[in-house]
């Protein structure tokens, strides 16, 4: 858990010391700084921020360098200090260390963030990193996998932009990267089917008690991104054609996927004003129980996707938190026990009332660390509620002071 927090020179916050217990709530006006509260944690545990990936974006005008360090219960230490030209400098305990991966592990962040609708629809890239994130906090052998197979597959990728034809030695070099690929493509799979499937229920639980109304009709898929019974490596010879001409390599665990899908329940009379070009029907439609399928995002209405979104979140905390506290002790590669700490932005202006006392409830509960943003001090009787001793903050033009 951070204990405390030093931000100097990220957007408007030009030098900020913060102590930091379990929950903590900054308050503040649009554009007083809080946002970029949680994004100089993000900073500190991904090495990237959720809003820009150019330093130079958050770094504060005129300034060389932001810099983000942490003070962990544990008295261990974390820092970054981003450079406009991306150089990035970490330390743990006052070391330089070389991996961002090293500070990810100490400092898990969860961002809870329902403003993010694309989630559902657009490309496949932030739905695996919820995947990802998940099984890289809980699976020791799946960073140092995905690392080599990242490597492997850029280098396929650049001998494939750079030529249609290949030479004798090149396909020759392409056959033995797609051979690591295939090896390293069998092990992330595995690690991401496992881990998917005991999300599942925890998610299941999420959806019954922030959708209700969905608790049967909504559940997750995972897609490997390439036919998983035969060998990475034959596909991808199989295929070696078409990559050349398209220049990337179009199969692989790249391409893995989480969707959410829905089901009906009712008799299709109760449906027929939903029915899109995409919807597909299952069963005899004379019987009057036919079941019809669609992605959910094409079903939910625009309140219902942020609620969805929360639950795919919010679901992963307990499982990650289940399988920290021991459940499943035969298996050794389980990372070690350390404190998450969820960013929650804004929630009053995307979640109903209902929502946010189900989110605090559930997170209270939870052996996290909450970094909470709001507007106004509407939020503060919902937080005493949950949080015996919550830090209460107020945020003006990116200077922080104590509400207490
Ligand atoms: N590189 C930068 N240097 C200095 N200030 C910046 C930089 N980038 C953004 N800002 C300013 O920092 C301020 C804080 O922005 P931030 O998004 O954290 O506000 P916020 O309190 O979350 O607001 P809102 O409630 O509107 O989302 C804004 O006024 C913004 O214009």
């Amino acid at each position: 858990m951070i204990e405390r927090l030093q931000i100097s020179h990220l957007r408007n916050l030009s030098q900020v010391n913060l102590p930091a217990t379990a929950c903590n709530v900054i308050i503040g006006a649009n554009g007083s700084g809080k946002t970029s509260l949680l994004e100089a944690i993000f900073l500190l545990s991904r090495g990237k921020s959720f809003r820009h990936h150019q330093p130079k974006r958050y770094i504060q005008h005129h300034q060389d360098n932001a810099t983000v360090h942490a003070k962990l219960s544990d008295s261990s230490t974390l820092a970054i200090q981003k450079q406009a030209d991306a150089t990035t400098i970490l330390r743990l305990n006052q070391t330089t260390v070389y991996n961002q991966s090293i500070l990810t592990e100490q400092l898990p962040t969860l961002l809870i963030d329902p403003s993010t609708m694309d989630m559902l629809e657009q490309g496949s890239a932030s739905r695996r990193q919820l995947l990802d994130w998940l099984v890289f906090h809980m699976k020791q052998g799946f960073h140092p996998q995905w690392v080599a197979y990242q490597r492997l597959l850029r280098q396929r990728n650049s001998l494939l932009k750079k030529s249609r034809h290949l030479t004798q030695v090149q396909l020759a070099e392409l056959k033995a990267w797609d051979k690591g690929l295939s090896n390293h493509a069998a092990l992330i799979h595995h690690y991401r089917e496992r881990i998917f499937s005991e999300w599942q229920p925890y998610f299941a639980q999420s959806i019954a008690q922030l959708l209700p109304t969905y608790a049967e009709q909504l559940s997750l898929s995972y897609s490997a991104g390439y036919d998983t019974n035969v060998a990475l490596d034959v596909q991808l010879n199989e295929r070696l054609e078409q990559d050349l001409q398209l220049g990337y390599t179009r199969i692989g665990n790249h391409r893995a996927d989480i969707h959410v899908h829905w089901r009906s329940s009712e008799p299709l009379a109760m449906h027929e004003g939903q029915l899109t070009k995409s919807t597909k029907v299952e069963g005899d439609v004379h019987t009057k129980l036919p079941v019809l399928k669609e992605q959910a995002a094409n079903v939910l209405s625009r309140g219902e996707k942020k609620l969805l979104i929360t639950a795919l979140r919010l679901s992963q905390l307990p499982l990650l938190l289940n399988t920290e506290k021991g459940t499943d002790n035969s298996n050794n590669d389980f990372k070690s026990r350390v404190t998450p700490v969820v960013l929650l932005d804004d929630i009053t202006a995307e979640l109903d009332d209902r929502a946010i006392e189900i989110l605090l409830s559930t997170l209270a509960q939870l052996p996290c660390q909450v970094f909470m943003t709001s507007l106004t001090e509407d939020i503060v009787p919902l937080v005493n509620k949950f949080w015996s001793e919550p830090n209460m903050f107020h945020v003006k033009q990116g200077q922080i002071s104590s509400a207490q």
